[in-house]
């Protein structure tokens, strides 16, 4: 990566932290070549510099036409008043990524000026870990050499996969929101481990594990989910006891609600935005 690239965040949160530690702690740019900004919490911007040596400025002092790349990670009610205030500051060679959830590329173009690059993102807080699942989706006036530069700064922080923008309200509920499903299950792990008389901090190590170990299978084995999940369970066993409470209880139907849930108030961001823009 270029050592004269320079990175913005504007938005200093979770998910702006989970990219900063990826990206800053594989060497993929040096601290300096990155700058977080939030509207007012000077301490949050500190805590970021003491922890991975960026710099943090605070939004009304930033610069915006040092950076190459425009990162915007506030929460998608300030999406529309973030658009208007960076849009007379930027040149169309800069590119913005967003990765806000229900944020069209279409809904940044019509905020910005003429022929502005942007990208929709969706990366996950894996992140943190460089384990990612990040999708991206190019707006119509990105080059090909930013979608390039898109790819290869966000490998930094786990598996990239460029998606037709219709699939990301999809992707949003199955890899974005997804991590806090698994976090959640390890919540009931834990839950079920402690009731019937287990250390939870034990659970939560067996479990884990578990769940580490069949992510590698489903990764690097060739068997389907079915066959893998198959060869679990023994005619008249333990699994085919637990997997039968699972369907009689609606597994199945509670993670298609979920990722569906999720995938829905993605969209519904959009709509809403769009609504308050027509007004
Ligand atoms: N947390 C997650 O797992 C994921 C979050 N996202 C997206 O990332 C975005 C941020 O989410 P989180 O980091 O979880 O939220 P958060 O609430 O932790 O962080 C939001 C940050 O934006 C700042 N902010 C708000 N308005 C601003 C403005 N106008 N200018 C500068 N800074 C501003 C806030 O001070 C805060 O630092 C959301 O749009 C969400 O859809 C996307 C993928 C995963
Ligand atoms: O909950 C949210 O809206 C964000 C987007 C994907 C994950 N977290």
């Amino acid at each position: 990566m270029a050592n004269d690239l320079r990175v913005a965040f504007i938005g200093a949160g979770n998910m702006a932290e989970a990219m900063i530690s990826g990206i800053v702690k594989t060497g993929t740019l040096e601290p300096r070549q990155v700058t977080a900004t939030n509207r007012s919490n000077a301490d949050r911007l500190l805590e970021l510099h003491n922890e991975y040596g960026i710099q943090g400025i605070m939004r009304d002092k930033l610069q915006l036409s040092s950076y190459d790349v425009i990162f915007l990670a506030m929460k998608p009610k300030d999406a529309e008043s973030s658009l208007l205030s960076i849009k007379d500051h930027i040149r169309p060679d800069q590119v913005v990524m967003s990765v806000l959830a229900g944020i069209s590329t279409e809904f940044m173009e019509e905020h910005l000026n003429d022929g502005q690059q942007v990208i929709r993102v969706m990366p996950n807080t894996s992140s943190m870990l460089r384990e990612s699942a990040t999708a991206i989706s190019p707006g119509q006036n990105v080059t090909m050499k930013n979608v390039k530069l898109a790819k290869s700064l966000l490998s930094s922080i786990g598996e990239v996969y460029v998606i037709e923008e219709d699939q990301m309200d999809l992707f949003t509920g199955i890899a974005g929101s997804g991590p806090a499903y698994f976090y959640y299950l390890m919540e009931h792990i834990e839950k079920t481990a402690h009731e019937n008389g287990m250390d939870v901090q034990q659970a939560r190590e067996i479990g884990a594990q578990t769940i580490l170990g069949a992510a590698k299978m489903m990764i690097e084995r060739e068997e389907t989910p079915t066959e893998l999940r198959q060869n679990v369970t023994s005619p008249n066993g333990t699994t085919a006891a637990g997997l039968d409470a699972l369907n009689e209880n609606g597994g199945g139907t509670a993670i298609k609600a979920a990722i569906e849930g999720a995938m829905n108030r993605s969209k519904e961001i959009t709509e809403q935005l769009a609504k308050v823009t027509v007004q």
